[in-house]
């Protein structure tokens, strides 16, 4: 494994192929997001009955949340093929085309980090999503011509982290976009108690709940500590009760909030070298030797939406709740204890 991953990041490490155990396989089998289970369940179920394939879906949001999860339960409650790709990976129009042709008819093409497509194969997949076709260039020079294939009508679906990052020509193409939010406390519960049955430990309801609180609203995350939990379990000999969970988060670093060293050390960045901030996220990713992507796609959503940071048009502020968790009082001119942010709603 890196030695940099952390445990706690939402994005995916090595260790998590063996997540295929803990992976719901049916809209039934899958816990938390329920206004978008019964929307898909709906969109679903009125294909089937038709015949047809189903309209596009664009699943986005934070990694670790459930969008290949999803994407994969789609085609299996469709009853159709899944094949899977991603924007980085495809290279060439000819990549795409490939795909394209060899789908069978009302099949589920995953297309992840849709994001990072190139330009050009995203002009390639306008048409291929929204009439079927493709058009393909033969030959070069003078003797380049178009020909038009029809394609078998497919669903595609999409995930990424940065809905905001899609082209509107590619976003408008998708008739489903649906929003993956964190879960709740109660949720997550819910499926490390389910896991913990799949692994074959004992877990106490106490010890689901402590895990759950702990976890960043992100099931990739939740998954993670229920095995190394179950591996401290074991070399204790004893069940997972709270307090084996508690010494165990403790000993991985992982404090009452869920927040790993890394976070920390963002928050804490903040209010020791920027008094609460605003600073600009450029300035926190070089002090802290992160990419900006990771910082907006892995740290900030679960910061923000925990109201310990605040995403201003003139950067990043601590809020009061970041404050009272470092345990420090804030300066008195601090932005966050003066309650005039004007929030970036476009970020
Ligand atoms: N609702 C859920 N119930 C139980 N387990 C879940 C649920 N959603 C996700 N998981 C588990 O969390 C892990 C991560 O899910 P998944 O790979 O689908 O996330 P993702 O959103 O595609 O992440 P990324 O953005 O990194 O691709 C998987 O092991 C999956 O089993
Ligand atoms: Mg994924």
């Amino acid at each position: 494994m890196d030695p940099h991953a952390r445990l706690t990041a939402g994005d995916r490490l090595d260790e998590d192929v063996n997540d295929a155990a803990l992976r719901p396989q049916t809209l039934a089998d899958f816990t938390g997001q329920p206004a978008l289970r019964e929307n898909l369940q709906v969109f679903v179920q009125a294909a089937r009955d038709r015949g047809d394939a189903m309209d596009h879906v664009l699943l986005f949001g934070p990694p670790g949340l459930g969008k290949t999860t999803l994407a994969q339960i789609v085609s299996r409650e469709l009853g159709v093929g899944f094949r899977a790709t991603s924007g980085p990976v495809l290279q060439r129009a000819g990549d795409l085309a490939a795909i394209l042709t060899n789908l069978q008819p009302r099949d589920v093409l995953f297309v992840d980090e849709i994001h990072r497509l190139q330009p050009a194969i995203e002009e390639t997949l306008y048409p291929a999503m929204e009439d079927f076709q493709l058009d393909l260039i033969i030959g070069e020079g003078p003797a380049a011509r178009t020909v038009r294939i029809d394609l078998p009508p497919f669903t595609l679906v999409g995930a990424t982290t940065r809905a905001g990052l899609l082209a509107t020509p590619l976003r408008d193409r998708f008739g489903i976009p649906l929003r993956l939010q964190f879960y709740s406390p109660e949720e997550l519960q819910l499926i490390v108690s389910r896991g913990a049955n799949k692994l074959g430990f004992v877990l106490t309801e106490d010890g689901a709940r402590e895990i759950a609180t702990r976890s960043r609203g992100t099931p990739r995350i939740a998954g993670r500590l229920l095995r190394r939990v179950r591996d401290f379990a074991a070399v204790a000999g004893k069940p997972a009760d709270r307090k084996l969970c508690d010494d165990a988060l403790k000993r991985l670093e992982v404090d009452s909030l869920g927040l790993d060293a890394m976070d920390r050390r963002y928050l804490r960045r903040l209010a020791e070298h920027h008094g609460g901030g605003p600073v600009g996220v450029e300035t926190l990713a070089a002090a802290l030797a992160e990419s900006r992507d990771t910082l907006e796609e892995v740290i900030e959503p679960f910061l923000i939406q925990e109201g310990l940071i605040l995403r201003t048009q003139r950067g990043r502020v601590l809020g009061m709740p970041g404050w009272r968790h470092l345990g420090m009082t804030p300066p008195r001119n601090a932005v966050a204890s003066q309650g005039d942010l004007l929030l970036d709603e476009g970020a």
